[in-house]
């Protein structure tokens, strides 16, 4: 019997998610829909132009939304990440405890330096577009990887936007190592098309031979493999993933089982922020199949999960929403 259901490894950020006109966009030159790594000065230079006030803080990074995800559904989930001994890194530790996530975060030994910090801008099309300054979780290294978790776990999650650096690099390759050397299932997502389009090599060197899970939407799964259309593009990941799936916006979702595809119908829903619904998708997801569902019913849970995720504003659930949604599964 293992700890944890799953450890993630990812960005530790805080978000500061706010709804903007495109307009906004054109004004302060930043390009929709992507999530574009930015300097310290310029984050502070789009802070200054918002209303903070109507904005939502949140302890937030793909991986943290995934491991939170699984929690607040019942499972038990570690995440192993980086925050600097400032206000937000604090913020961030408490978050994640009052979130019901084990994590190495401990206030005795924060380093110092500055928190990462996500602006998460969403607009009337419910797309979410973010600036990202990485503070001290761009030093996330080999070192920060907390083995005894990972041995200690069912699944090792992977956050595809640690793929920035090289450091970040080394550490996804050296937890995916210590994963697959003690028997511990390894899963990793994309996270954002802009990590597969400008670091599909050192993401291709990551997966090595193969992930036994895979989470992608499908511009990820398009680009990553160089294909034009989703059914050649599917074919291709089966030769880096046992078992994959492709999220597909209101249309739900595939999975491939590792021998046949099942299409996961979507839930009908007004879309008013798509941030964090992969992250979702993939914690309700990961929730299923390390607490004895089948795929089937795993990607039914994540389909609900994230249609209530998209219909409203942040990444998080309420935890009666999560108890809700659970219920509707198994009635
Ligand atoms: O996937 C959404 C998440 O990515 C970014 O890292 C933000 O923190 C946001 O919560």
């Amino acid at each position: 019997m293992k700890k944890y259901d799953v450890t993630g490894i990812g960005n530790a950020l805080v978000d500061i998610e706010f709804k903007v006109k495109d307009q906004f966009f054109a004004d302060n030159d930043v390009e929709k829909g992507l999530m574009t790594l930015v300097d310290e000065d310029r984050q502070n230079a789009l802070m200054a132009v918002i209303n903070t006030e109507e904005a939502k803080k949140q302890c937030g990074g793909s991986a943290g939304n995934t491991v939170i995800a699984i929690s607040q559904f019942g499972g038990k989930s570690y995440y192993s990440c980086k925050v600097a001994n400032d206000e937000l890194g604090h913020f961030y530790m408490n978050d994640m405890k009052d979130a019901g996530v084990s994590h190495n975060l401990n206030e005795s030994i924060l380093a110092e330096g500055i928190t990462g910090k996500c602006l998460v801008m969403v607009t009337e099309d419910a797309e979410r577009t973010m600036n990202t300054f990485l503070g001290i979780t761009e030093t996330y290294s080999t070192a920060d990887v907390d083995e005894a978790a990972i041995k200690d776990s069912q699944y090792l999650y992977i956050e595809g936007y640690l793929i920035t650096s090289e450091n970040g690099k080394q550490a996804m390759k050296h937890a995916k190592k210590v994963a697959e050397e003690n028997g511990v299932k390894v899963a990793m997502t994309f996270s954002d098309p802009a990590m597969v389009k400008y670091f599909g090599e050192p993401m291709t060197e990551v997966i090595g031979a193969s992930v036994d899970l895979l989470f992608a939407n499908e511009e990820e799964a398009m680009i990553f493999t160089g294909k034009d259309n989703l059914l050649d593009a599917r074919e291709e990941l089966k030769k880096v993933a046992k078992h994959f799936v492709i999220t597909q916006g209101k249309n739900g979702a595939m999975i491939f089982d590792g021998d046949t595809f099942i299409d996961i119908e979507p839930y009908a829903t007004t879309a008013i922020d798509s941030n964090g619904a992969g992250d979702m998708f993939a914690g309700a997801f990961m929730y299923g199949v390390t607490n004895g569902h089948s795929y089937a019913s795993s990607g039914k849970l994540a389909s609900m999960a994230s249609s209530k995720i998209v219909s409203q504003f942040g990444p998080r659930l309420q935890w009666h929403e999560a108890k809700d949604i659970l219920a509707k599964l198994n009635p």
